[in-house]
């Protein structure tokens, strides 16, 4: 035990240095209260106090705005269907929805609403806010708040995490959307070059009546496609493919895209070339879409509207024109270096009118001829509409008919709809067959 006297700095000591600088404080304050004016001295003071005693926040906030310049934001896409799994009971809004063909209710984190995550024991608080008066100048982003010192750890694997987490759950979930500039407003999503419902086509390539060969073809080039990410890669070649479709009205392929779509579960987006006016607007418009998707132009020969268009626009506005080139250009170029799993499908009732930078070899790279139905897309047909999957007394009459006339499936679909007996159907599409033929016959003197 020290003694007050053995101690190495004793009391007294102390207590001394302690009177010496309180008479110095006291001896700078009355020097201050005389020389400085109390205005600045009030400034002094609110510095001095700013720095020393205001408590330094540890927090960090990061800010996900919906939209990145012209494009979506994965990481606010990614969070949104992240945090659908987050959701806790101390949430009081949510926003629920549901088509008739949707098994599940989609639930959905609302503006206003804060959801907490733990992420290797680090707490993030997730905040969704809007800014912005009126529907153009809305921009939805989200809040992510955690202690500062994990910025690493979040901005390096908490990020990724919610993307490949956000990534599993939508295709697990997935529903294929088809996308339309003429349903923008339709579904929530704000003001967007696209707005979307869910493909409802029923179309699978099990259902289509078409050349069983064409069909396994088209699966097994898809399938390839898919599967050959690295070699895309490797070579140095966008990962895209184009199909162009040919064939009359009716003969499926609307129907084919959607198969296409639903066997891959790639979203569709069907863009109408005569709502566009400039080559700005399409490659707006174009890189708003998103991987994994099916960009869709139907009736391409249409593009002779678009060259007469381009004439009248010029006389009015030279900046202001859509061109075909300039739609294959953006395809060909700006769009490899951006997107991934990219298809392209052009359909056409007149291949024969296309322009010839369309038909240039390596432009699309299979040509598919939809055409009039044969016997073995007959008895598809048959057993899909009425069941039939054997034989039929009619079948014989109605090959014989089907060698001698043009029809497409949807008449043959439609007339086999008419009726609820299979014989009353099947009569029925003799006669329409037999009609056919004489109108045909007729057509030709
Ligand atoms: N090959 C087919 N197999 C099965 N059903 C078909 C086929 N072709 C057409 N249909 C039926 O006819 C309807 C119309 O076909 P679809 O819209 O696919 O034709 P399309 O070739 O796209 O015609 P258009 O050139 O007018 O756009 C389909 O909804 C489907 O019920
Ligand atoms: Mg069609």
């Amino acid at each position: 035990m020290f003694s007050l006297k053995e101690m190495p700095i004793s009391l007294t000591t102390l207590f001394s240095a302690y009177a010496s600088i309180s008479a110095f404080v006291m001896l700078v304050r009355s020097m201050v209260n005389e020389l400085v004016p109390p205005e600045v001295r009030s400034y002094l003071f609110s510095i001095f106090q700013h720095y020393f005693f205001t408590p330094q926040s540890a927090q960090l906030t990061l800010i996900i705005e919906e939209n990145c310049g012209i494009g979506t934001n994965q990481i606010y896409e990614a969070a949104t269907i992240y945090l659908r799994t987050k959701i806790s009971d101390s949430t009081e809004r949510l926003k629920v929805s549901k088509t008739i063909r949707q098994k599940k209710s989609t639930i959905d984190v609302v503006t206003g609403e804060e959801i907490t995550d733990c992420f290797e024991n680090i707490k993030l608080k997730w905040k969704f806010s809007e800014k912005g008066e009126n529907r153009h100048d809305r921009q939805k982003f989200i809040e992510l708040s955690f202690d500062k010192k994990f910025k690493n750890v979040v901005l390096d694997s908490y990020l990724p995490y919610v993307i490949t987490s956000s990534e599993t759950i939508k295709e697990e979930e997935k529903e294929v959307r088809l996308y339309s500039r003429d349903y923008r407003g339709c579904d929530d999503e704000g003001y967007s070059e696209w707005g979307s419902i869910n493909l409802e086509h029923p179309a699978t390539f099990e259902k289509l009546a078409m050349d069983p060969e064409v069909k396994k073809m088209i699966k097994d080039d898809l399938d390839r496609f898919v599967r050959r990410k690295e070699l895309y890669k490797k070579v140095g070649k966008a990962w895209k493919r184009g199909y162009l479709l040919y064939g009359p009205p009716g003969t499926g392929k609307s129907s084919l895209i959607a198969a296409m779509a639903n066997y891959l579960k790639f979203n569709i987006y069907d863009l109408n070339l005569s709502n566009i006016y400039s080559d700005s607007e399409l490659r707006r418009i174009l890189l708003s879409t998103s991987n994994r998707s099916i960009l869709v132009i139907e009736d391409i020969d249409c593009s002779a509207e678009l060259e007469d268009r381009e004439e009248e626009d010029n006389s009015k506005n030279s900046s202001s024109k859509f061109t075909l080139s300039g739609l294959l250009n953006f395809i060909d170029g700006l769009w490899s270096s951006c997107g991934d799993e990219r298809i392209i499908v052009f359909t056409t009732n007149h291949k024969d009118r296309l322009d010839p930078a369309l038909l240039r070899p390596g432009r699309m790279d299979m040509h598919l001829h939809m055409s009039y139905c044969t016997m073995d897309g007959f008895k598809l047909l048959a057993s899909n509409y009425l069941g039939i999957n054997g034989d039929h007394r009619l079948f014989k009459e109605i090959e014989r008919l089907l060698e001698n006339a043009e029809v497409t499936p949807a008449e043959i679909a439609e007339e086999l709809l008419k009726s609820d007996g299979n014989d009353v159907a099947l009569e029925g599409l003799v006669k329409f067959l037999e009609q056919k033929r004489l109108e045909d016959a007729k057509s030709e003197v």
